[in-house]
């Protein structure tokens, strides 16, 4: 596309945020292109060394050596990825050929999904993301069949005449998606639904290696990721693994749709103003499982912020309904809309976005899925959702939060699930998974 003299005037200035936003596609990236990852992956991090060659027999020994000693790691590290490693593979390689013919929803229906892609870009070309003030390069990326529908999508936002929208590109060439982009929104992957089988985990996770691979090698060093498609922590798991020069805290995954839809139960119970209620807390996973606490939220009465839990004076609520409706909202949704959920989820990826480059309000912590520093029992290396304050484009992970035994108990379990999910995605992808504690 060419581009007009202010384009480049701005991109010299380096004053535009570039943005990638959504649907990126299973492009296969060159062999040379994974040959260099794994060189840098072994060169950069032997714990995290794929298997192959003399690293397998090395990753074979670590995994016995780790099972054998019964020193309190789990083996499903190890010995379920060597157990499994075959058979996955098969179901990977065909996943990713019908990933590739796309398009077709979990029930293999056409069309059948929500297209936040869609309802984003007028919100990020309108200013919800970065600000009113703040010009945007849009790069959209989608699997070569969606070409032409791209081109139209393409054309509705050159018609928006937006004044923030500084260039388009629409592209099924993931290199030239990821050049440059500031900020990469990751939306695109085979249509699976959070509470799908985990079969249907394989389908993503062999995306998004491909797509960290094109973003290590052509985004700004210090791109911002927000991992949206689900499986999301565990998208962004992996694509965290295969762009170990990104810095880990850039990559993110979204906790703040199930933030928000928290935030309405409370306001919905108590009848205030959705702007009133701040601070529920989204732990874990984005998955069916999630576990929305409220034990913190606050609620401004007009005379002061009082405990939500205080107000609402139903703990039995609080841990059965106000749990389950959270959980169940996406397929609520999908009952009513016969689609799934496309702007609220937009809007979720519009206030992750903004609160984080942007910075939280004081006193006010929000949900992000970001990579675990061992906070509150955590253990390192999963993608888990905590309470967040954000400064200056820096999350920090909110501390000294009294968590109960039944916060405790779902923390947990959130977190098992996510063990669980990483060492399917790894075996999948063929990586030593370093030892876990038990829980
Ligand atoms: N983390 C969260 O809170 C939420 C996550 N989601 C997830 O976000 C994702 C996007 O949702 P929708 O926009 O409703 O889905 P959609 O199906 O409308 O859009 C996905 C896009 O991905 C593209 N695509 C299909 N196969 C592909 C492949 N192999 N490689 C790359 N792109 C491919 C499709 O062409 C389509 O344009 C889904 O994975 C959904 O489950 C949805 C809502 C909330
Ligand atoms: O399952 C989906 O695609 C939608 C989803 O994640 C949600 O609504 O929370």
């Amino acid at each position: 596309m060419m581009k007009d003299e202010s384009i480049k005037k701005e991109e010299e200035d380096n004053r535009c945020r570039r943005m990638k936003s959504f649907n990126h596609s299973n492009i296969d990236l060159p062999a040379c292109g994974a040959v260099v990852l794994q060189r840098r992956r072994l060169a950069a991090a032997a714990a995290t060394c794929s298997y192959g060659g003399e690293q397998e027999e090395e990753g074979r020994r670590r995994v016995e050596k780790a099972a054998g000693e019964g020193d309190g790691v789990t083996t499903c590290c190890g010995g379920e990825v060597l157990r499994r490693r075959r058979a996955v593979e098969e179901k990977v390689a065909a996943a990713e050929k019908e990933a590739w013919t796309g398009l077709r929803d979990a029930t293999g229906e056409e069309g059948k999904r929500g297209q936040i892609g869609y309802a984003l870009l007028p919100m990020i070309a309108r200013g919800a993301m970065l600000g009113r003030d703040q010009p945007v390069i849009i790069h959209m990326l989608d699997i070569e069949p969606n070409a032409e529908i791209l081109e139209g999508v393409k054309m509705e936002l050159m018609d928006g005449a937006f004044p923030l929208l500084k260039g388009v590109i629409a592209t099924t060439d993931v290199i030239e998606a990821c050049k440059g982009v500031d900020i990469a929104i990751m939306l695109g992957g085979f249509p699976l639904r959070k509470d799908d089988n985990k079969d249907l985990l394989f389908k993503n996770v062999g995306i998004y290696k491909a797509q960290a691979s094109a973003l290590e090698q052509h985004a700004d060093s210090n791109c911002k990721v927000l991992v949206v498609a689900n499986p999301a922590n565990t998208n962004a798991l992996i694509l965290k693994e295969f762009a170990p020069s990104i810095p880990e805290e850039n990559i993110t995954s979204l906790a703040r749709l199930d933030h928000n839809r928290a935030l309405n139960q409370i306001s919905e119970h108590l009848n205030v103003h959705v702007s009133g209620v701040k601070n529920v807390i989204i732990w874990g996973n984005h998955s069916s499982n999630v576990y929305p606490d409220a034990n913190h939220a606050t609620v401004n009465t007009g005379v002061g912020q009082k405990s939500a839990k205080e107000l609402i004076a139903d703990d039995h609520w609080l841990n059965t309904d106000f749990i389950s409706n959270v959980q169940k909202r996406g397929q609520t949704i999908v009952k009513a809309r016969r689609l799934s959920c496309a702007f609220s989820a937009a809007s979720a990826v519009c206030d992750h976005m903004r609160d984080w480059i942007l910075g939280t309000p004081k006193g006010t912590w929000v949900s992000m899925g970001v990579y675990s520093d061992g906070s509150y029992g955590i253990q390192p290396g999963l993608i888990f959702s905590f309470p967040v304050t954000c400064e200056k484009g820096v999350w920090s992970i909110v501390q000294g939060l009294k968590i109960d035994e039944f916060a405790r108990e779902r923390m947990d379990a959130s977190q098992r699930e996510l063990i669980d999910e990483k060492t399917v995605a790894y075996s999948s992808l063929h990586l030593f998974i370093p030892p876990m504690k038990n829980l």
